[in-house]
């Protein structure tokens, strides 16, 4: 991805070109000569520069990588027309364990909203595919830490052994296929055990992270209704050890209705496990600690498979929905899998040698994303706290202390390392190959920030998709605009997918006439994926910008563009900390209202707020100048730290809303109901 404002056409400066050993053995060379033989398309051969004497350090020349580059292109062209040929050989290359046959692929003359079933005729069981690196196996598979950076590693033999112990205690229990096992639990290795569990017998995995609220955590899982709840006793965060079972107490109570087995896990050693605290009145739910479930369980079962059909539900998410109850997206667990082997192997080049760490908690699908780097033999590692202490570069201790290759983050937490002026130099980070970024688009100055301060030679991606397709958009994309129509490169336009692909969601729960899933996705485009997102494709480069929510767009006098373009102009403004840049309807008309909380001991001043008019009216246009701009002391966010801009845009256009348990500080919408400068 690069990143350029709606305004500019210029084709932007390369930021990092793949050493030339890397060309010539990246899975993406090796993938397109499979798919150049396999299919006798010549075109999507990426040209083998001559390896013999390259050090790491040699660049590819620019003929070479003009050719790679159209290479690449021909192969983007093939994968997003001949889809069924193209995931076919996906699932060839990165060897996803099917039982059964994968031909037929898929239907793809079919619409998308018809939902038409992949690989009907293959049968996969998520838990066998994550495990088959590791069955005998003594390297480590997982490693899991907090902020007391206590590392705990599991050996890929221990890590099928727990499996196999927790799928046994499962059965048990009763779980079969199609039950729900919910966690409310940290980004540790019993979330990860207990997925694999449930997975193993076709039982549907959904998690929430224990920073959610006990509303947020009800209306989540009183909709889905797990048979068991996985949950901790405590967590470390902030550099102190926050109880958790007050408000599993109340959580437990809400599911007293279906949950059968409360198991607790003692995640923070020194904080009582205290089980009465967890009574709850109706039902006949039974709390035990891990121990004591694993010891239900038949001691010599050994660990089976289910074979399930490829559509078969996997992971329940949940949109971030800011107002009402979140939607229940259910993902299969065929089309997850080899929508991230594709990325794993295919884009990110991981294998059996990466080490990859990924900050993330379990309510994010970042997370789903993280553990199925096990399926490829990737050492993963899993971090619960905050990124921040005890010191502001413990993800970097982290990485150093655990050899990683591959570091997943926030664009706010690299926004937040340039502020704290982090030195990340000052750590070893000479296995590090690939940073990727996500969850609001990376800044221009956060690019150089990255290749100046922390790696040079290391490849920076922006990555984009979502918890709709809990994986990436590597597919047939585009920028439409109101009318159904391709734009130009250059402009802005909202993003579409207009050919099937694997990982679409299989149904919404409760959903039983997909009404919801449809409305969701299929209401503004007829058979056309719409993703909800505002992007630019940049000429000269097919790289996208992403500009926002499409829902948060701004449209003043028929102006379209996207908050982002705003925010990184206020990035580079000292006085102000943050900014949300949100429409209010003016009769048929919109303006836009930007809210700044302003940087510690500044006040918004005329000055100041000429100054950023000037900047914003000089750098992007005189369209984009706010008509108001105020202070505010914070600005809402979710807990997965997504900028929260419909709901202020529905406040300030006259609604009461109800903030959804998905808002990290939802105290912060109050102020929006009553400032003057917005009464029209
Ligand atoms: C890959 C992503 O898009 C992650 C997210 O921001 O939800």
């Amino acid at each position: 991805m690069t990143t350029t404002s709606t305004t500019s056409s210029a084709v932007p400066p390369v930021m990092w070109t793949p050493p030339a050993a890397l060309l010539a053995s990246s899975h993406m060379t090796r993938f397109s000569a499979f798919v150049a033989a396999k299919r006798h398309l010549p075109a999507v051969r990426v040209p083998l520069p001559a390896t013999s004497g390259h050090t790491d350090k040699d660049r590819v020349d620019a003929a070479l990588a003009d050719a790679a580059g159209k290479a690449y292109h021909a192969l983007y062209e093939y994968s997003t027309t001949r889809v069924a040929d193209f995931w076919t050989d996906v699932l060839e290359y990165t060897k996803v364990p099917i039982h059964g046959s994968a031909q037929p692929a898929v239907d793809e003359k079919a619409h998308m909203d018809a939902f038409p079933e992949w690989f009907p005729n293959a049968r996969v069981n998520f838990a066998e595919a994550l495990l088959a690196p590791w069955h005998g196996s003594n390297k480590t598979a997982i490693v899991a830490t907090t902020e007391t950076l206590q590392l705990r590693s599991l050996t890929g033999a221990e890590l099928v052994e727990q499996v196999r112990v927790m799928a046994a205690a499962m059965r048990a229990a009763g779980v079969g296929i199609g039950d729900r096992v919910g966690g409310y639990i940290a980004n540790g290795i019993e979330a990860i055990v207990a997925m694999l569990a449930a997975s193993s017998l076709g039982a549907i995995w959904s998690s929430t992270s224990p920073d959610f609220g006990v509303t947020g955590v009800l209306d989540r899982f009183a909709q889905i209704k797990p048979k068991i709840l996985f949950s901790i006793n405590a967590v470390y965060y902030n550099g102190k050890v926050h109880d958790h079972l007050g408000k599993l107490h109340d959580v437990a109570q809400g599911l007293a209705d279906c949950v059968e087995k409360l198991v607790v896990i003692p995640f923070v050693k020194e904080h009582p496990t205290d089980l009465a605290r967890l009574k709850v009145t109706g039902g006949h739910m039974q709390v035990l600690t891990l121990d004591a479930f694993l010891a239900t369980g038949d001691k010599k079962a050994p660990l089976t498979f289910t074979p399930l059909p490829f559509k078969h539900p996997m992971y329940i998410l949940f949109s971030s929905g800011t107002t009402g109850k979140p939607k229940c997206i259910v993902h299969s667990a065929g089309g997850t899998l080899l929508q991230h082997l594709k990325e794993h192997v295919i884009h990110g080049n991981l294998g059996p040698q990466d080490v990859f760490f990924q900050y993330t908690t379990t309510g994010w699908m970042m997370w789903n994303w993280l553990v199925s780097a096990l399926a490829i033999g990737t050492t993963i590692v899993c971090y619960d706290g905050s990124p921040f202490k005890p010191k502001p570069d413990v993800l970097w201790t982290l990485a150093d202390m655990t050899g990683v290759t591959a570091f997943g983050t926030s664009a706010k937490y690299i926004q937040s390392l340039q502020d704290l002026g982090v030195d990340v130099q000052a750590h070893n980070l000479t296995k590090l190959h690939s940073l990727y970024s996500t969850g609001s688009p990376l800044k221009p100055e956060s690019y150089d920030y990255v290749y100046a301060k922390i790696k040079k030679n290391l490849l920076l991606g922006s990555i984009s998709g979502g918890t709709d397709i809990c994986a990436c958009l590597g597919m047939r994309i585009e920028a439409w605009d109101d009318n159904g129509k391709p734009v130009a490169n250059g402009t802005a336009g909202d993003l579409v997918c207009t050919k099937v692909f694997p990982c679409m969601p299989v149904y919404f729960w409760n959903d039983p006439d997909m009404a919801k899933y449809k409305a969701a996705y299929f209401d503004h485009f007829p058979h056309i994926w719409s993703h909800g997102d505002f992007v630019q494709f940049t000429p000269g480069t097919a790289g996208v910008v992403m500009l926002g929510r499409s829902d948060g767009t701004l449209n003043p006098a028929g102006v379209r563009f996207g908050s982002a373009e705003l925010y990184n102009v206020l990035d580079a403004v000292p006085e102000v900390a943050d900014s949300l840049a949100v429409g209010q309807k003016v009769g048929d008309d919109e303006r836009v209202c930007l809210f700044l909380v302003m940087a510690e001991g500044k006040t918004l001043t005329p000055a100041i707020r000429d100054a950023i008019k000037a900047k914003i009216r000089a750098q992007l246009s005189p369209r984009h100048v706010p008509a108001v701009i105020v202070a505010v002391p914070d600005i809402p966010y979710t807990i997965n730290g997504k900028k929260v801009e419909v709901a202020v845009k529905r406040i300030i256009s006259g609604q009461k809303i109800v903030p959804s348990g998905t808002l990290r500080n939802p105290e912060s919408l109050d102020i929006f109901y009553k400032i003057p400068e917005l009464k029209l």
